[in-house]
């Protein structure tokens, strides 16, 4: 197995497996201990499953979250919203069926019949890295799953590795008058594996304290079209405006859709929510976590800008929390509320009752 010779953490692999999935081609993900083949159920047609197949139909692998939906219990780690579970695929299973059981926006409509079977997990490692593939490509975690008897593969320690926050650098900067601060400096960042830059903006002047800082998760709904689902769009200008009023401060503005989704699989949770599931529920139906972020890559963002001391603006005990883990002093919570409608009043609601959020 050519594996064993490969160095870990080949970001060339999974940058190629992402761009397969999403281009509908299928990836060999496992070690020497397990190996599969997957194809993301989303891009997959009839012609690419029907090569896929082969002999036997291949199973289908899902996120606990959405198997729960399904009435379908996993044998391993059931709790955790992302864990896989999959499917004994059965002869009524074609490609739509497929995508009926990977997308529930159709859910109502038409009703799963089952039953389903879920299968035994003695590769859970190559699994999980398969899921973790299809979520790190913005895709459904759904993928046709088959054995595969070796070759070259991309392994869980790639895919592991792959979004490791040592991994940024600092790649421009430029001073930016903006409307709330004519003094602020804009600096992007950029990640070896990953073509999304992060960006900060450092308003005021450094003054010895610790900064007043926000990290902003990029919202494109709320920041540039000014949706009323949501709080981002006020939030944003809010933290910059209280940053300008104390005259130093760093807004992180993360490039992490959805709370780490993706643009597609956001407006996806919408339209569960159109449906009457509350953001956390719509996450979890469609197969992800409630927050697939990782704020390890703002903690180091804020090492590469020389800060670990702050104070932070946010209601999210977990934003705390993430950055005290990666080596972050968080000095103070700072209140930060800021867009409250009757639109978004459900949403924050949930937010309150059911992530812990301070509001
Ligand atoms: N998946 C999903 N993401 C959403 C939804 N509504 C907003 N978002 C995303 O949530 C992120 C905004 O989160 P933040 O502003 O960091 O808010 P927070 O984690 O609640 O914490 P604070 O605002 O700091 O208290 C953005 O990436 C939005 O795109 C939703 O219903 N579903
Ligand atoms: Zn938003």
């Amino acid at each position: 197995m050519s594996d064993a010779a490969a160095k870990p953490g080949d970001s060339h692999k999974v940058a190629r497996a992402i761009d397969a999935l999403r281009r509908g081609w299928p990836v060999a993900c496992g070690d020497a201990h397990a190996m599969v083949r997957i194809l993301a159920v989303e891009t997959a047609d009839e012609q690419s499953l029907a090569e896929f197949d082969g002999a036997k139909p291949a199973d289908i692998l899902i996120g606990a979250g959405r198997a729960e939906t399904l009435k379908l219990a996993n044998q391993r780690e059931a709790a955790t919203p992302g864990a896989p579970v999959r499917i004994q695929r059965e002869a009524w299973h074609d490609l739509a069926a497929a995508i009926a059981i990977a997308d529930p926006a159709f859910d109502l409509n038409t009703p799963l019949k089952g039953p389903f079977h879920a299968l035994a997990l003695p590769q859970g490692e190559a699994l999980a890295a398969a899921l973790k593939l299809a979520r790190l490509a913005n895709l459904l975690p759904a993928v046709f799953v088959t054995e595969a008897a070796g070759g070259d593969a991309v392994t869980p320690a790639d895919i592991a590795a792959y979004d490791d926050p040592n991994d940024l650098a600092i790649a421009a900067r430029a001073r930016l008058p903006v409307a709330a601060a004519e003094t602020a400096e804009i600096i992007a960042f950029r990640h070896k594996a990953d073509a999304a830059e992060h960006v900060a903006l450092l308003i005021g002047t450094p003054n010895g304290k610790a900064p007043l800082v926000r990290l902003h998760s990029e919202c494109l709904t709320g920041d540039v079209l000014a949706s009323l689902k949501c709080d981002c769009g006020p939030q944003l200008s809010g933290a910059m405006a209280a940053m300008a009023e104390q005259g130093w401060g760093i807004l992180l503005y993360l490039r992490q859709e959805g709370r780490g989704i993706g643009l597609v699989n956001k407006l996806r949770a919408y339209a569960l929510q159109d449906q009457g599931f509350d953001t956390v529920d719509a996450n979890t139906r469609l197969g992800f976590a409630v927050d697939e972020r990782d704020f390890g890559i703002a903690a180091k963002m804020l090492k590469l800008l020389g800060q670990d001391e702050i104070r932070l603006l946010t209601n999210n005990p977990e934003k705390v929390a993430g950055l005290e883990a990666a080596g972050i002093a968080v000095r103070e919570r700072v209140e930060h509320r800021h867009g409250e409608n009757a639109h978004n009043e459900r949403y924050l609601a949930t937010k309150r009752d059911r992530t812990g959020h301070q509001l």
